[in-house]
């Protein structure tokens, strides 16, 4: 073993997962100074590529080469498939850092065999089977991580002395929490069904006896067996003195809130004119869109959310906020402030008392809350999303936030600021005054909308997949999450921008959105964890989408709404391609033949197997080529003929 084998490996290696990504493994460039490489004494001692763009499956017998490695970090690649047996020669290895991937299959025995390693973190990918009792052999291990895969069944009894952070978090585990770890903090164990330790009793378990107690029933039966053996015990004298006090209690409770609320009706605006301001918007979403404001906003198509934009008695959005303060302590001032990304945050145009002020209208409810127009008193508007079901721990909302707003791109709508508090939270976004693709395909058609030409759908189309092609380049396990038409807002230029991405990442594991959109791809299990190539299946919905004019949950088929892929899939392989197509496209005959080379993208985008799909900027770039081969075609065909506004008539 010397360097030159270490070399080896490590050509290995680039040519498996990293062609593309290590351009500085290259022979003319000394082995120990390529990126990522550390040697000592003439062996590679560390190999560390965080985020750096490796994709694919780890070949055997390559990393098991590299025998004096003591670091290996690829966390944050795209690097799929079980860990190679053979890195069990790496026998040195003391940090494995292998988080957020997309490895999956068991842990390999094999690996129980590297003696000396004190940090293992495997967390953030998709391994499978049970967590072997084997962790035991790793006895100098100081952390073990391995929250968000797929482990299921019980926690081993781990005894590992010098264990000092753990964590199992999201993964299908049940049972109850083994002793050794129970001294571990709640948070090592969210996310899943054990019992015991920092989550509480388990079923059958009795609460430790306070010391020098009498004796407590062992496995009574239960948390109730264990108050009703309480109860026994108290004297009727303390029953009295508990039951007085509690009357004083609520006694106290009822005049400080009779005090308070007639404080607050001083107010220029009641505490009840507002709620009940805020409840009409509310009662309207489930409503039918009342469409004041024609087919551009609201999202008519999603049934149940049917919203058009309804405007509300009183600030809906208001509401919120100030909701948020009076919950969190009446004052608005202090900390409770707006947090700012991007350009904004330098110079804030307005803050949270001018959003308190603002008036507001319903835009419409989706999975992650109900979205306000907010216009302030200087007539700037934006949106305001309050969000529901955010259980996250605060800093860890405010770093994936962080993370979101810190995409700032033209072809995506901005998060311009967040507002978060214990009970609210609201984010704060451009308002685009076209609305949403959604709207504008499967608005009123019957009153007079413009119908979308070609040159219209494909453009829109080329601006999504940019955008969300950006987002995918600021890492490689950033996705989008949601996309849908939607989400996809327009300006007042009917140039498109792509919205709300990254939200499924701020939702806690307690969501579970109540049906399967029709976008979702075939292999999403989990709405947190949606992966670029899920994000191309979505796309490819949205092409077909806006291809047909169909919206994929459209109750056309039956109740559950239709699988649009496979609608199109069906027609296609009859020949009946023609067929498939918005009728309104139909009427631009001259551009069929791109018609059905972007069909053909939106086909293979929603693939049911995740590798067949393309990348981002691949769809992107092919959209651009179809666009060029249409607009060249259309100048020699219309012969210098002014297409705009030429709408032909049925
Ligand atoms: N920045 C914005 N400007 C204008 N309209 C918006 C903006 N953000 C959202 N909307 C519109 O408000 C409505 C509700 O949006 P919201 O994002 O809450 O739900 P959704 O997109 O239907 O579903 P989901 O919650 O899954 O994203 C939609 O019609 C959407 O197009």
């Amino acid at each position: 073993d010397d360097l030159n084998s270490d070399a080896q490996a490590l050509q290995g290696l680039r040519s498996a997962v990293g062609r593309s990504a290590l351009p500085s493994w290259n022979n003319s460039t000394p082995t120990c100074q390529w990126d990522g490489v550390s040697c000592e004494s003439g062996r590679v001692v560390e190999l560390r590529l965080p985020g750096a763009g490796l994709i694919g499956t780890l070949p055997s017998g390559v990393l098991g080469n590299l025998t004096a490695l003591r670091t290996l970090s690829l966390r944050y690649n795209a690097l799929t498939g079980p860990i190679p047996d053979d890195l069990s020669r790496a026998t040195e290895l003391r940090a494995l850092y292998l988080q957020h991937n997309s490895f999956s299959g068991e842990v390999p025995a094999s690996l129980f065999t590297l003696k000396n390693l004190v940090r293992l973190d495997i967390a953030e990918n998709k391994f499978s089977g049970e967590i072997s009792p084997d962790f035991n052999k790793l006895n100098r291990l100081g952390s073990l991580l391995l929250e968000s895969n797929d482990f299921s069944g019980e926690i081993p009894k781990l005894d590992l002395p010098t264990l000092e952070q753990f964590n199992v978090s999201y993964n299908k585990l049940n049972g109850s929490i083994p002793t050794k770890l129970r001294k571990m903090p709640k948070d090592s164990f969210l996310g899943t069904t054990l019992c015991g330790g920092p989550l509480g009793l388990c079923p059958g378990e009795t609460a430790p006896t306070p010391a020098g107690a009498p004796g407590s029933q062992p496995d009574a039966g239960g948390v109730a067996d264990v108050a009703g053996s309480k109860k026994k015990k108290l004297s009727g004298g303390a029953i009295a003195g508990i039951a007085i006090g509690c009357v004083f209690g609520v006694l106290l409770l009822l005049a400080l809130l009779f005090f308070l609320c007639r404080k607050r009706s001083s107010k220029a605006r009641s505490t009840a004119a507002v709620e009940k301001g805020h409840d009409l918007g509310m009662a309207q979403l489930d409503a039918e869109p009342k469409g004041q404001n024609g087919s551009a906003a609201g999202n008519g198509v999603h049934a149940g959310a049917a919203a058009g934009a309804v405007p509300a008695a009183a600030s809906a959005a208001a509401v919120a906020a100030a909701a948020a303060a009076a919950k969190s302590g009446g004052s608005t001032g202090g900390t409770k402030k707006l947090i700012y990304f991007g350009p904004m945050a330098v110079a804030p145009p307005f803050d949270l008392e001018d959003l308190l002020r603002a008036s507001a209208e319903v835009l419409g409810k989706g999975a992650f809350g109900t979205a306000y127009k907010a216009v302030m008193e200087s007539g700037a508007a934006v949106a305001v999303k309050r969000l529901k079901d955010v259980d996250l721990p605060e800093p860890e909302f405010r770093e994936r936030i962080a993370a979101i707003g810190a995409v700032q791109h033209e072809l995506v709508v901005p998060l311009r600021a967040y507002y978060f508090s214990k009970d609210e939270k609201l984010l704060v976004y451009d308002y685009m005054s076209m609305g949403s693709l959604s709207a504008l395909l499967h608005g009123n058609r019957a009153s007079g909308r413009t119908p979308l030409d070609w040159e219209t759908r494909s453009a829109i189309a080329l601006a999504a997949a940019r955008g969300v092609a950006h987002i995918h380049s600021t890492g490689p396990t950033a996705s989008h999450g949601n996309i849908k038409s939607s989400n996809v807002l327009l300006t007042k230029n009917y140039e498109a921008r792509v919205s709300d991405h990254g939200l499924p990442t701020l939702v806690g594991p307690s969501f579970s959105p109540t049906r399967v959109s029709g976008y979702r791809a075939p292999e999403v299990t989990d709405i947190r964890r949606v992966s670029q190539k899920a994000d191309v299946y979505s796309f490819g919905v949205l092409l077909l989408e806006l291809l047909t004019g169909k919206a994929p949950t459209h109750a056309v088929v039956n109740e559950e709404g239709l699988d649009l892929p496979r609608w199109v899939q069906s027609v296609v392989r009859e020949e009946w391609t023609a067929e498939v197509f918005d009728q309104e496209l139909l009427r631009y005959q001259s551009v069929e033949e791109e018609m059905v080379q972007l069909l053909q993208l939106a086909i293979d985008c929603s693939a049911q197997h995740p590798d067949r799909r393309p990348t981002m900027s691949d769809a992107a770039a092919r959209i651009d080529e179809i666009r060029r081969s249409s607009s060249d075609r259309q100048a020699t065909e219309s012969a210098g003929g002014d297409r705009e506004g030429d709408e032909p008539s049925l």
